[in-house]
Protein backbone atom coordinates (compact mmCIF):
# COMPACT_ATOMS: atom_id res chain seq x y z
CA UNK A 1 0.00 0.00 0.00
CA UNK A 2 1.29 3.38 -0.90
CA UNK A 3 1.54 5.13 2.67
CA UNK A 4 3.45 8.56 0.97
CA UNK A 5 1.44 11.78 2.48
CA UNK A 6 2.76 13.67 -0.36
CA UNK A 7 1.82 11.93 -2.92
CA UNK A 8 -1.80 11.05 -1.02
CA UNK A 9 -2.14 14.91 -1.34
CA UNK A 10 -2.60 15.49 -4.56
CA UNK A 11 -6.05 13.27 -4.26
CA UNK A 12 -7.43 14.74 -0.66
CA UNK A 13 -7.23 18.49 -1.78
CA UNK A 14 -9.89 17.39 -4.38
CA UNK A 15 -12.19 16.92 -1.45
CA UNK A 16 -14.84 19.37 -1.00
CA UNK A 17 -14.65 22.18 2.02
CA UNK A 18 -17.89 21.21 3.02
CA UNK A 19 -16.93 17.37 3.54
CA UNK A 20 -13.66 18.29 5.34
CA UNK A 21 -15.85 21.19 7.25
CA UNK A 22 -18.41 17.97 8.22
CA UNK A 23 -14.96 16.16 9.83
CA UNK A 24 -13.76 19.19 11.31
CA UNK A 25 -17.17 19.31 13.39
CA UNK A 26 -17.22 15.84 14.10
CA UNK A 27 -14.12 16.39 15.93
CA UNK A 28 -15.28 19.53 18.14
CA UNK A 29 -19.12 17.28 19.10
CA UNK A 30 -18.33 16.45 22.47
CA UNK A 31 -17.89 20.21 23.44
CA UNK A 32 -21.12 20.77 22.39
CA UNK A 33 -21.61 22.22 25.32
CA UNK A 34 -19.34 24.92 25.60
CA UNK A 35 -19.87 25.96 22.20
CA UNK A 36 -24.15 26.03 23.09
CA UNK A 37 -23.11 28.45 25.92
CA UNK A 38 -20.55 30.68 23.41
CA UNK A 39 -22.95 30.79 20.79
CA UNK A 40 -25.62 32.07 23.42
CA UNK A 41 -23.17 34.52 24.49
CA UNK A 42 -23.09 35.06 20.55
CA UNK A 43 -26.49 35.36 20.01
CA UNK A 44 -26.86 37.93 23.04
CA UNK A 45 -24.03 40.37 21.91
CA UNK A 46 -25.08 40.67 18.47
CA UNK A 47 -29.22 41.70 19.30
CA UNK A 48 -27.41 43.94 21.64
CA UNK A 49 -25.48 45.50 19.15
CA UNK A 50 -27.75 45.25 16.77
CA UNK A 51 -30.56 47.11 18.47
CA UNK A 52 -28.27 49.57 19.68
CA UNK A 53 -28.42 51.60 16.33
CA UNK A 54 -32.15 51.57 16.31
CA UNK A 55 -32.39 52.32 19.33
CA UNK A 56 -30.04 55.73 18.53
CA UNK A 57 -32.57 56.40 15.25
CA UNK A 58 -35.67 56.75 17.91
CA UNK A 59 -33.70 58.23 20.58
CA UNK A 60 -32.55 61.21 17.97
CA UNK A 61 -35.79 61.50 16.21
CA UNK A 62 -38.05 61.48 19.07
CA UNK A 63 -36.22 62.95 22.52
CA UNK A 64 -33.01 64.93 20.60
CA UNK A 65 -35.06 66.86 17.73
CA UNK A 66 -37.95 67.41 20.51
CA UNK A 67 -35.78 68.57 23.65
CA UNK A 68 -37.13 66.12 25.70
CA UNK A 69 -33.87 65.21 27.85
CA UNK A 70 -35.41 62.83 30.52
CA UNK A 71 -35.88 60.64 27.44
CA UNK A 72 -31.99 61.00 26.25
CA UNK A 73 -31.09 60.33 29.43
CA UNK A 74 -33.22 56.84 29.87
CA UNK A 75 -31.75 56.25 26.40
CA UNK A 76 -28.73 56.93 27.09
CA UNK A 77 -28.53 54.52 30.61
CA UNK A 78 -30.37 51.43 28.53
CA UNK A 79 -27.46 51.78 25.84
CA UNK A 80 -24.54 51.69 29.05
CA UNK A 81 -26.35 48.94 30.32
CA UNK A 82 -26.31 46.62 26.92
CA UNK A 83 -22.96 47.98 26.52
CA UNK A 84 -22.10 46.10 29.91
CA UNK A 85 -23.59 42.84 28.78
CA UNK A 86 -22.24 42.63 25.54
CA UNK A 87 -18.90 42.99 27.61
CA UNK A 88 -19.63 40.31 29.83
CA UNK A 89 -20.80 37.99 26.76
CA UNK A 90 -17.93 38.93 24.62
CA UNK A 91 -15.68 37.89 27.97
CA UNK A 92 -17.43 34.74 28.22
CA UNK A 93 -17.47 34.25 24.72
CA UNK A 94 -13.39 34.33 24.33
CA UNK A 95 -12.77 32.41 27.87
CA UNK A 96 -14.89 29.20 26.30
CA UNK A 97 -13.78 28.96 23.30
CA UNK A 98 -9.84 29.34 24.11
CA UNK A 99 -10.96 25.82 26.56
CA UNK A 100 -12.51 24.54 23.29
CA UNK A 101 -9.40 25.08 21.35
CA UNK A 102 -7.28 23.82 23.91
CA UNK A 103 -8.74 21.06 24.25
CA UNK A 104 -9.34 19.89 20.78
CA UNK A 105 -5.59 20.32 20.42
CA UNK A 106 -5.31 17.80 23.05
CA UNK A 107 -7.60 15.44 21.74
CA UNK A 108 -6.60 16.02 18.09
CA UNK A 109 -2.54 15.49 19.33
CA UNK A 110 -3.41 12.33 21.01
CA UNK A 111 -5.95 10.85 18.12
CA UNK A 112 -2.82 11.69 15.43
CA UNK A 113 -0.15 9.90 17.93
CA UNK A 114 -2.23 6.77 18.33
CA UNK A 115 -2.95 6.29 14.73
CA UNK A 116 0.78 6.73 13.85
CA UNK A 117 1.02 3.98 16.83
CA UNK A 118 -1.42 1.69 15.04
CA UNK A 119 0.55 1.88 11.77
CA UNK A 120 2.68 -0.45 9.91
CA UNK A 121 6.56 -0.30 9.40
CA UNK A 122 6.11 0.83 5.13
CA UNK A 123 4.11 3.82 6.79
CA UNK A 124 7.12 5.44 8.53
CA UNK A 125 9.57 3.90 6.13
CA UNK A 126 7.64 5.95 3.30
CA UNK A 127 7.22 8.81 5.49
CA UNK A 128 9.86 11.44 6.96
CA UNK A 129 9.94 11.51 10.72
CA UNK A 130 10.05 15.54 10.34
CA UNK A 131 7.36 16.04 8.32
CA UNK A 132 5.22 13.95 10.90
CA UNK A 133 6.64 15.83 13.90
CA UNK A 134 5.27 19.06 11.71
CA UNK A 135 2.02 17.28 11.33
CA UNK A 136 1.63 16.65 14.74
CA UNK A 137 2.95 20.01 16.25
CA UNK A 138 2.55 22.95 13.92
CA UNK A 139 -0.79 21.75 11.92
CA UNK A 140 -2.70 20.96 15.03
CA UNK A 141 -2.11 24.40 16.41
CA UNK A 142 -3.26 25.85 13.14
CA UNK A 143 -6.44 24.30 14.15
CA UNK A 144 -6.64 25.00 17.66
CA UNK A 145 -5.54 29.42 16.98
CA UNK A 146 -8.89 28.36 14.48
CA UNK A 147 -11.22 27.14 16.76
CA UNK A 148 -9.86 29.17 20.00
CA UNK A 149 -9.58 32.94 18.42
CA UNK A 150 -11.48 32.90 14.94
CA UNK A 151 -14.67 30.66 14.97
CA UNK A 152 -16.98 32.66 17.37
CA UNK A 153 -15.68 35.83 15.78
CA UNK A 154 -16.67 34.28 12.52
CA UNK A 155 -19.64 33.02 13.78
CA UNK A 156 -20.56 36.24 15.14
CA UNK A 157 -19.85 38.37 11.92
CA UNK A 158 -22.43 36.23 9.86
CA UNK A 159 -24.75 36.70 12.62
CA UNK A 160 -24.55 40.87 12.88
CA UNK A 161 -24.20 40.58 9.20
CA UNK A 162 -27.19 38.96 8.17
CA UNK A 163 -29.29 40.85 11.25
CA UNK A 164 -27.42 43.63 9.71
CA UNK A 165 -28.69 42.72 6.38
CA UNK A 166 -32.37 41.92 7.75
CA UNK A 167 -32.85 45.40 9.31
CA UNK A 168 -31.11 47.46 5.79
CA UNK A 169 -33.99 45.41 3.86
CA UNK A 170 -36.75 46.14 6.50
CA UNK A 171 -36.35 49.90 7.03
CA UNK A 172 -36.67 50.28 3.31
CA UNK A 173 -36.21 47.26 0.53
CA UNK A 174 -34.70 49.43 -2.46
CA UNK A 175 -31.93 51.63 -0.40
CA UNK A 176 -31.18 48.09 1.42
CA UNK A 177 -31.22 46.48 -2.15
CA UNK A 178 -28.44 49.27 -3.17
CA UNK A 179 -26.56 49.06 0.00
CA UNK A 180 -26.08 45.27 -0.05
CA UNK A 181 -25.35 45.09 -3.74
CA UNK A 182 -21.81 45.40 -3.38
CA UNK A 183 -21.59 42.46 -1.07
CA UNK A 184 -22.43 40.41 -3.79
CA UNK A 185 -19.58 41.10 -5.92
CA UNK A 186 -17.72 40.18 -2.54
CA UNK A 187 -19.32 36.93 -2.40
CA UNK A 188 -18.74 35.50 -5.84
CA UNK A 189 -15.18 36.97 -5.32
CA UNK A 190 -14.31 35.37 -2.42
CA UNK A 191 -15.88 32.05 -3.95
CA UNK A 192 -13.19 32.36 -6.71
CA UNK A 193 -10.12 33.08 -4.86
CA UNK A 194 -10.95 30.80 -1.79
CA UNK A 195 -9.32 27.30 -3.53
CA UNK A 196 -6.37 29.02 -4.33
CA UNK A 197 -5.75 30.72 -1.10
CA UNK A 198 -5.82 27.43 0.41
CA UNK A 199 -3.76 25.89 -2.18
CA UNK A 200 -1.14 28.51 -1.00
CA UNK A 201 -1.51 27.91 2.33
CA UNK A 202 -1.06 24.18 2.15
CA UNK A 203 2.57 24.86 0.12
CA UNK A 204 3.60 26.82 3.06
CA UNK A 205 2.28 23.40 5.56
CA UNK A 206 4.28 21.14 3.39
CA UNK A 207 6.95 23.59 3.36
CA UNK A 208 7.40 23.79 7.04
CA UNK A 209 7.26 20.07 7.15
CA UNK A 210 10.33 19.78 4.52
CA UNK A 211 12.03 22.15 6.77
CA UNK A 212 11.39 19.79 10.07
CA UNK A 213 12.37 16.85 8.09
CA UNK A 214 15.74 18.54 7.05
CA UNK A 215 16.22 20.11 10.74
CA UNK A 216 15.98 16.48 12.15
CA UNK A 217 17.76 14.94 9.03
CA UNK A 218 20.99 16.74 10.05
CA UNK A 219 20.37 16.63 13.62
CA UNK A 220 20.44 12.94 13.27
CA UNK A 221 23.47 12.55 11.53
CA UNK A 222 25.44 15.47 12.98
CA UNK A 223 28.33 12.91 13.82
CA UNK A 224 28.28 11.78 9.64
CA UNK A 225 28.63 15.79 8.83
CA UNK A 226 31.45 16.25 11.52
CA UNK A 227 33.58 13.59 10.09
CA UNK A 228 33.16 14.15 6.47
CA UNK A 229 33.08 17.37 7.29
CA UNK A 230 30.23 18.57 5.14
CA UNK A 231 28.65 21.36 7.47
CA UNK A 232 28.28 23.35 4.03
CA UNK A 233 26.75 20.48 2.37
CA UNK A 234 23.91 20.46 5.06
CA UNK A 235 24.37 24.34 5.37
CA UNK A 236 23.55 24.59 1.43
CA UNK A 237 20.70 22.17 1.70
CA UNK A 238 19.34 23.72 4.77
CA UNK A 239 19.30 26.96 2.91
CA UNK A 240 17.49 25.99 0.05
CA UNK A 241 14.52 24.26 2.25
CA UNK A 242 14.66 27.45 4.23
CA UNK A 243 14.20 29.75 0.80
CA UNK A 244 11.53 27.30 -0.14
CA UNK A 245 9.74 27.76 3.40
CA UNK A 246 10.78 31.39 2.87
CA UNK A 247 8.92 31.80 -0.90
CA UNK A 248 5.39 29.71 -0.04
CA UNK A 249 5.08 31.91 3.05
CA UNK A 250 5.69 34.99 0.98
CA UNK A 251 2.91 33.57 -0.80
CA UNK A 252 0.76 31.98 1.46
CA UNK A 253 1.09 35.91 3.37
CA UNK A 254 -0.19 37.53 0.09
CA UNK A 255 -2.59 35.11 -0.62
CA UNK A 256 -4.23 35.32 3.14
CA UNK A 257 -4.28 39.56 2.66
CA UNK A 258 -5.77 39.55 -0.98
CA UNK A 259 -9.49 39.52 1.05
CA UNK A 260 -8.74 42.51 2.94
CA UNK A 261 -8.44 45.30 0.59
CA UNK A 262 -11.28 43.94 -1.85
CA UNK A 263 -13.79 43.90 1.01
CA UNK A 264 -12.70 47.55 2.14
CA UNK A 265 -13.17 48.50 -0.91
CA UNK A 266 -16.31 47.31 -1.81
CA UNK A 267 -17.22 48.48 2.50
CA UNK A 268 -16.78 51.82 1.70
CA UNK A 269 -18.99 51.97 -2.04
CA UNK A 270 -21.56 50.35 0.12
CA UNK A 271 -21.29 53.28 2.36
CA UNK A 272 -21.45 55.71 -0.27
CA UNK A 273 -24.60 54.60 -1.66
CA UNK A 274 -26.15 54.78 1.38
CA UNK A 275 -25.43 58.31 1.66
CA UNK A 276 -25.97 59.49 -1.52
CA UNK A 277 -29.20 57.63 -1.84
CA UNK A 278 -30.39 58.49 1.32
CA UNK A 279 -29.81 61.85 1.46
CA UNK A 280 -32.02 61.93 -2.08
CA UNK A 281 -34.66 59.86 -0.20
CA UNK A 282 -34.74 62.78 2.55
CA UNK A 283 -35.05 65.23 0.23
CA UNK A 284 -38.31 64.16 -1.29
CA UNK A 285 -39.11 63.21 2.22
CA UNK A 286 -39.73 59.50 2.58
CA UNK A 287 -36.42 59.37 5.09
CA UNK A 288 -35.57 60.80 8.61
CA UNK A 289 -32.10 62.21 9.70
CA UNK A 290 -32.66 59.99 12.78
CA UNK A 291 -33.46 56.97 10.37
CA UNK A 292 -30.49 57.70 7.95
CA UNK A 293 -27.76 57.70 11.33
CA UNK A 294 -29.53 54.24 12.18
CA UNK A 295 -29.10 52.74 8.60
CA UNK A 296 -25.91 53.81 8.38
CA UNK A 297 -24.78 52.11 11.42
CA UNK A 298 -26.65 48.65 9.60
CA UNK A 299 -24.65 49.14 6.82
CA UNK A 300 -21.44 49.80 9.30
CA UNK A 301 -22.55 46.52 11.57
CA UNK A 302 -22.86 45.05 7.81
CA UNK A 303 -19.56 45.28 6.21
CA UNK A 304 -17.69 45.70 9.06
CA UNK A 305 -17.94 41.93 10.26
CA UNK A 306 -17.35 41.48 6.54
CA UNK A 307 -14.23 43.17 6.88
CA UNK A 308 -13.44 41.15 9.67
CA UNK A 309 -14.44 37.85 7.57
CA UNK A 310 -11.80 38.93 5.34
CA UNK A 311 -9.56 37.89 7.86
CA UNK A 312 -11.05 35.11 9.26
CA UNK A 313 -11.76 33.54 6.11
CA UNK A 314 -8.20 33.15 5.50
CA UNK A 315 -7.25 31.62 8.71
CA UNK A 316 -10.52 29.09 7.36
CA UNK A 317 -8.48 28.38 4.71
CA UNK A 318 -4.99 27.81 6.96
CA UNK A 319 -7.15 25.94 9.26
CA UNK A 320 -8.98 23.40 6.56
CA UNK A 321 -5.24 23.33 4.55
CA UNK A 322 -3.99 22.05 8.30
CA UNK A 323 -6.96 19.96 8.37
CA UNK A 324 -6.16 17.98 5.05
CA UNK A 325 -2.50 17.36 6.32
CA UNK A 326 -3.88 15.83 9.52
CA UNK A 327 -6.40 14.25 8.30
CA UNK A 328 -4.19 12.19 5.98
CA UNK A 329 -3.06 10.44 8.33
CA UNK A 330 -6.13 9.83 10.26
CA UNK A 331 -8.15 8.70 7.50
CA UNK A 332 -5.36 5.77 6.84
CA UNK A 333 -5.38 1.98 7.65
CA UNK A 334 -2.56 -0.46 9.04
CA UNK A 335 -3.29 -2.57 5.62
CA UNK A 336 -2.00 -5.66 7.95
CA UNK A 337 -5.50 -6.86 8.32
CA UNK A 338 -6.11 -9.64 11.06
CA UNK A 339 -8.19 -12.55 8.71
CA UNK A 340 -9.78 -15.12 9.52
CA UNK A 341 -7.98 -18.67 8.58
CA UNK A 342 -10.63 -21.48 8.30
CA UNK A 343 -8.08 -23.88 6.18
CA UNK A 344 -7.21 -27.44 8.57
CA UNK A 345 -3.69 -27.10 9.67
CA UNK A 346 -1.30 -27.94 6.87
CA UNK A 347 1.74 -28.41 8.52
CA UNK A 348 3.32 -29.69 11.01
CA UNK A 349 6.99 -26.52 10.68
CA UNK A 350 6.47 -23.59 13.20
CA UNK A 351 7.10 -21.42 10.09
CA UNK A 352 6.60 -22.12 6.35
CA UNK A 353 6.90 -19.98 3.63
CA UNK A 354 4.54 -20.84 0.79
CA UNK A 355 5.45 -19.27 -2.96
CA UNK A 356 5.93 -16.06 -1.21
CA UNK A 357 6.91 -13.13 -3.99
CA UNK A 358 7.62 -9.66 -2.03
CA UNK A 359 8.47 -6.17 -3.06
CA UNK A 360 9.06 -2.95 -0.92
CA UNK A 361 6.02 -0.22 -2.19
CA UNK A 362 7.31 1.16 -5.49
CA UNK A 363 10.40 -1.07 -6.17
CA UNK A 364 10.93 -4.39 -8.26
CA UNK A 365 10.64 -7.46 -6.73
CA UNK A 366 13.15 -8.48 -3.70
CA UNK A 367 11.59 -12.24 -2.78
CA UNK A 368 10.97 -14.09 -6.06
CA UNK A 369 8.67 -17.49 -5.36
CA UNK A 370 10.06 -18.42 -2.18
CA UNK A 371 9.17 -21.55 -0.24
CA UNK A 372 10.86 -23.04 2.79
CA UNK A 373 9.97 -24.70 6.28
CA UNK A 374 11.44 -23.91 9.88
CA UNK A 375 10.89 -26.78 12.30
CA UNK A 376 10.49 -26.40 15.53
CA UNK A 377 13.08 -26.40 18.35
CA UNK A 378 16.02 -26.60 14.81
CA UNK A 379 18.59 -23.35 14.35
CA UNK A 380 18.34 -22.05 10.94
CA UNK A 381 20.90 -19.68 9.55
CA UNK A 382 20.69 -17.58 6.90
CA UNK A 383 23.66 -15.89 4.91
CA UNK A 384 24.26 -14.25 2.12
CA UNK A 385 25.85 -10.94 0.26
CA UNK A 386 24.98 -7.50 1.40
CA UNK A 387 21.34 -6.54 -0.07
CA UNK A 388 20.71 -10.14 -0.68
CA UNK A 389 17.01 -10.18 0.84
CA UNK A 390 18.29 -11.83 4.50
CA UNK A 391 16.63 -8.93 6.52
CA UNK A 392 13.31 -8.79 4.56
CA UNK A 393 12.81 -12.60 4.79
CA UNK A 394 13.45 -12.07 8.62
CA UNK A 395 10.71 -8.99 8.31
CA UNK A 396 7.94 -11.33 6.51
CA UNK A 397 8.64 -14.08 9.17
CA UNK A 398 7.37 -11.64 11.95
CA UNK A 399 5.07 -9.85 9.39
CA UNK A 400 6.51 -6.95 9.63
CA UNK A 401 5.08 -6.29 6.06
CA UNK A 402 2.69 -8.56 3.69
CA UNK A 403 3.77 -11.10 1.00
CA UNK A 404 2.72 -9.61 -2.85
CA UNK A 405 2.38 -13.40 -3.25
CA UNK A 406 2.16 -16.26 -1.59
CA UNK A 407 1.89 -17.52 2.08
CA UNK A 408 3.62 -17.79 5.14
CA UNK A 409 2.21 -20.18 7.82
CA UNK A 410 2.99 -19.73 11.40
CA UNK A 411 2.04 -23.03 13.20
CA UNK A 412 0.12 -24.09 10.11
CA UNK A 413 -2.28 -21.16 10.25
CA UNK A 414 -1.74 -18.15 7.66
CA UNK A 415 0.17 -15.62 9.93
CA UNK A 416 -2.20 -12.88 8.99
CA UNK A 417 -4.84 -14.87 11.55
CA UNK A 418 -2.84 -14.32 14.44
CA UNK A 419 -3.70 -10.75 16.14
CA UNK A 420 -0.32 -8.27 16.38
CA UNK A 421 -0.50 -9.15 20.23
CA UNK A 422 -0.29 -13.12 19.43
CA UNK A 423 2.62 -13.12 17.19
CA UNK A 424 4.53 -10.69 19.05
CA UNK A 425 4.48 -13.14 21.93
CA UNK A 426 5.38 -16.34 19.95
CA UNK A 427 7.63 -14.35 17.52
CA UNK A 428 11.34 -12.67 19.18
CA UNK A 429 13.07 -10.16 16.98
CA UNK A 430 16.21 -9.03 17.70
CA UNK A 431 16.64 -6.26 15.01
CA UNK A 432 20.36 -4.80 12.87
CA UNK A 433 19.52 -1.64 14.88
CA UNK A 434 17.84 -2.31 18.47
CA UNK A 435 16.05 0.83 19.79
CA UNK A 436 16.16 1.93 23.00
CA UNK A 437 14.30 4.21 25.18
CA UNK A 438 15.16 7.01 27.42
CA UNK A 439 14.61 5.14 30.49
CA UNK A 440 16.82 2.61 32.74
CA UNK A 441 17.91 -0.86 31.64
CA UNK A 442 15.08 -2.89 33.61
CA UNK A 443 12.50 -0.26 31.98
CA UNK A 444 14.00 -1.48 28.15
CA UNK A 445 13.70 -5.32 28.68
CA UNK A 446 10.83 -4.90 30.42
CA UNK A 447 9.74 -3.22 27.37
CA UNK A 448 5.59 -4.65 26.29
CA UNK A 449 6.42 -7.67 28.31
CA UNK A 450 3.19 -7.57 30.68
CA UNK A 451 4.50 -10.80 32.85
CA UNK A 452 7.44 -9.14 34.62
CA UNK A 453 5.42 -5.66 34.71
CA UNK A 454 5.15 -5.44 38.42
CA UNK A 455 8.61 -7.32 39.23
CA UNK A 456 10.95 -6.00 41.95
CA UNK A 457 14.33 -5.92 41.06
CA UNK A 458 15.43 -9.15 43.21
CA UNK A 459 12.58 -10.85 41.42
CA UNK A 460 13.71 -9.64 37.93
CA UNK A 461 17.04 -10.86 39.06
CA UNK A 462 16.35 -14.15 39.92
CA UNK A 463 14.11 -14.01 36.01
CA UNK A 464 17.06 -13.06 34.73
CA UNK A 465 19.32 -15.84 36.25
CA UNK A 466 17.11 -18.81 35.31
CA UNK A 467 17.31 -17.52 31.73
CA UNK A 468 20.91 -17.83 32.11
CA UNK A 469 21.09 -14.12 31.04
CA UNK A 470 22.93 -12.96 34.43
CA UNK A 471 26.74 -12.89 32.52
CA UNK A 472 24.86 -10.35 30.62
CA UNK A 473 23.36 -7.93 33.20
CA UNK A 474 26.82 -8.49 35.05
CA UNK A 475 28.47 -6.00 31.99
CA UNK A 476 26.23 -3.03 33.05
CA UNK A 477 28.12 -0.74 36.34
CA UNK A 478 24.97 -0.47 37.90
CA UNK A 479 22.82 -3.59 36.71
CA UNK A 480 19.24 -3.01 36.31
CA UNK A 481 19.30 0.92 37.39
CA UNK A 482 22.04 1.72 34.44
CA UNK A 483 20.76 4.75 32.74
CA UNK A 484 19.84 4.56 28.90
CA UNK A 485 19.49 7.95 26.91
CA UNK A 486 17.85 7.26 23.94
CA UNK A 487 20.18 8.59 21.00
CA UNK A 488 22.78 9.45 23.17
CA UNK A 489 26.32 8.03 23.20
CA UNK A 490 26.03 6.92 26.81
CA UNK A 491 25.58 3.46 25.81
CA UNK A 492 27.55 1.44 22.84
CA UNK A 493 25.88 -0.44 19.49
CA UNK A 494 26.95 -3.31 21.40
CA UNK A 495 25.64 -2.70 24.89
CA UNK A 496 22.39 -1.74 22.67
CA UNK A 497 22.41 -5.27 21.47
CA UNK A 498 23.05 -7.22 24.37
CA UNK A 499 20.01 -5.31 25.95
CA UNK A 500 17.29 -6.21 22.81
CA UNK A 501 19.05 -9.78 23.21
CA UNK A 502 18.05 -9.64 27.22
CA UNK A 503 14.69 -8.24 26.21
CA UNK A 504 13.37 -10.65 23.37
CA UNK A 505 14.90 -13.90 25.29
CA UNK A 506 12.79 -13.03 28.18
CA UNK A 507 9.48 -13.13 25.87
CA UNK A 508 10.53 -16.94 25.98
CA UNK A 509 9.08 -17.10 21.95
CA UNK A 510 8.88 -20.15 20.24
CA UNK A 511 10.81 -18.18 17.17
CA UNK A 512 13.62 -16.02 17.94
CA UNK A 513 14.93 -14.33 15.17
CA UNK A 514 18.72 -12.43 15.33
CA UNK A 515 19.40 -9.84 12.63
CA UNK A 516 23.03 -9.76 12.47
CA UNK A 517 22.51 -8.94 16.64
CA UNK A 518 26.33 -10.17 17.27
CA UNK A 519 27.72 -8.05 14.87
CA UNK A 520 28.77 -5.48 17.40
CA UNK A 521 29.59 -7.50 20.42
CA UNK A 522 33.04 -8.49 21.11
CA UNK A 523 34.12 -12.39 20.47
CA UNK A 524 34.07 -13.20 23.97
CA UNK A 525 30.63 -11.90 24.67
CA UNK A 526 29.40 -13.38 21.30
CA UNK A 527 30.67 -16.71 23.40
CA UNK A 528 28.70 -15.92 26.46
CA UNK A 529 25.52 -14.89 23.52
CA UNK A 530 25.96 -18.53 21.91
CA UNK A 531 26.14 -20.51 25.21
CA UNK A 532 22.97 -18.89 26.34
CA UNK A 533 21.00 -19.52 22.87
CA UNK A 534 22.26 -22.98 23.69
CA UNK A 535 20.58 -22.93 26.67
CA UNK A 536 17.13 -21.19 25.45
CA UNK A 537 14.05 -23.97 26.26
CA UNK A 538 14.70 -26.85 22.85
CA UNK A 539 11.54 -26.34 21.35
CA UNK A 540 12.46 -22.91 20.39
CA UNK A 541 13.47 -22.26 16.37
CA UNK A 542 16.51 -20.03 16.05
CA UNK A 543 16.96 -17.72 13.22
CA UNK A 544 20.37 -16.40 12.83
CA UNK A 545 21.26 -14.27 10.20
CA UNK A 546 24.94 -12.98 10.32
CA UNK A 547 28.02 -12.08 8.21
CA UNK A 548 30.80 -13.76 10.79
CA UNK A 549 30.07 -17.63 10.02
CA UNK A 550 31.53 -18.25 13.32
CA UNK A 551 28.18 -17.53 14.39
CA UNK A 552 26.26 -19.98 12.60
CA UNK A 553 28.43 -22.96 13.11
CA UNK A 554 26.34 -25.02 15.38
CA UNK A 555 22.90 -24.23 12.56
CA UNK A 556 20.81 -27.18 11.49
CA UNK A 557 20.33 -25.76 8.17
CA UNK A 558 21.68 -23.16 5.91
CA UNK A 559 19.77 -20.87 3.41
CA UNK A 560 21.86 -19.04 1.32
CA UNK A 561 19.66 -15.80 0.42
CA UNK A 562 20.53 -13.41 -3.09
CA UNK A 563 19.07 -12.09 -5.94
CA UNK A 564 15.22 -12.70 -4.82
CA UNK A 565 15.96 -16.58 -4.09
CA UNK A 566 15.84 -18.10 -0.61
CA UNK A 567 17.83 -21.75 -1.23
CA UNK A 568 19.61 -24.63 1.17
CA UNK A 569 23.27 -24.51 0.83
CA UNK A 570 23.66 -27.75 2.65
CA UNK A 571 26.84 -27.55 5.04
CA UNK A 572 28.88 -24.77 6.08
CA UNK A 573 31.73 -25.09 3.60
CA UNK A 574 29.22 -25.35 0.64
CA UNK A 575 28.10 -22.16 1.98
CA UNK A 576 31.24 -20.15 2.19
CA UNK A 577 31.99 -21.52 -1.67
CA UNK A 578 28.73 -19.78 -2.85
CA UNK A 579 29.13 -16.51 -0.61
CA UNK A 580 32.80 -16.52 -2.10
CA UNK A 581 31.16 -16.83 -5.37
CA UNK A 582 28.49 -14.80 -4.90
CA UNK A 583 26.12 -16.59 -6.57
CA UNK A 584 24.15 -19.74 -6.16
CA UNK A 585 24.28 -23.68 -6.92
CA UNK A 586 22.30 -26.30 -6.00
N1 LIG B 1 12.13 -0.26 3.21
C1 LIG B 1 12.62 -0.57 2.03
N2 LIG B 1 12.09 0.00 0.92
C2 LIG B 1 12.57 -0.31 -0.31
N3 LIG B 1 13.58 -1.17 -0.54
C3 LIG B 1 14.15 -1.77 0.53
C4 LIG B 1 13.70 -1.49 1.86
N4 LIG B 1 14.46 -2.25 2.72
C5 LIG B 1 15.32 -2.94 1.95
N5 LIG B 1 15.14 -2.66 0.65
C6 LIG B 1 15.87 -3.25 -0.49
O1 LIG B 1 15.66 -4.65 -0.46
C7 LIG B 1 16.85 -5.34 -0.83
C8 LIG B 1 17.17 -6.38 0.25
O2 LIG B 1 17.48 -5.69 1.45
P1 LIG B 1 17.73 -6.46 2.82
O3 LIG B 1 17.84 -5.43 3.87
O4 LIG B 1 16.68 -7.50 2.96
O5 LIG B 1 19.12 -7.15 2.54
P2 LIG B 1 20.09 -7.92 3.56
O6 LIG B 1 20.45 -9.20 2.88
O7 LIG B 1 19.48 -8.02 4.89
O8 LIG B 1 21.32 -6.93 3.58
P3 LIG B 1 22.40 -6.68 4.76
O9 LIG B 1 23.28 -7.87 4.80
O10 LIG B 1 23.13 -5.48 4.28
O11 LIG B 1 21.63 -6.43 6.00
C9 LIG B 1 17.93 -4.28 -0.99
O12 LIG B 1 18.08 -4.06 -2.37
C10 LIG B 1 17.36 -3.04 -0.34
O13 LIG B 1 17.77 -1.90 -1.03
Amino acid sequence: MNYNLNQISGKEEKKSTFAVLKKLLQLISDERRNLLFAFVAIVINSTLLLLSPLIIGHTIDTYISTKQYEGVLLYSCLLFVMFLVTLATGYLQTKLMGGVGQRTLYALRNAIFSKLQELPVSFFSQNKAGDLISRVNNDTDKLNQFFSQSLMQFLSSIFTMLGSGIFLLLINFKLGAATLTPAMFILLFTALVSAWVKSKNALNLKSVGNLSAGIQESLNNFKVIIAFNRRDYFRKRFDETNQQNYRTAIGAGIANTIFIPVFGLFSSLAQLVVLIYGIHLIAIGEFTIGLLISYLSYAVNFYNPLRQLAALWSSFQVALAAWDRISQILSLENDLQVITDSTEKTSDALLSFRNVHFSYAGSQEILHNISFELQKGKTYAFIGPTGGGKTTTASLMARLYDTTKGTVLLNGKDIRSYTAAERSNKIGFILQEPFLFTGTVKDNILYSNKAYADYSNAQLEQVIKEAHLEGILALFDKGLETEIASNSDSISLGQKQLIAFMRAVLRNPELLILDEATANIDTVTEQLLSDILKKLPKETTLVIIAHRLNTIENADEIYFVNSGEVIKAGTLAHAIDMLLKGKRSS
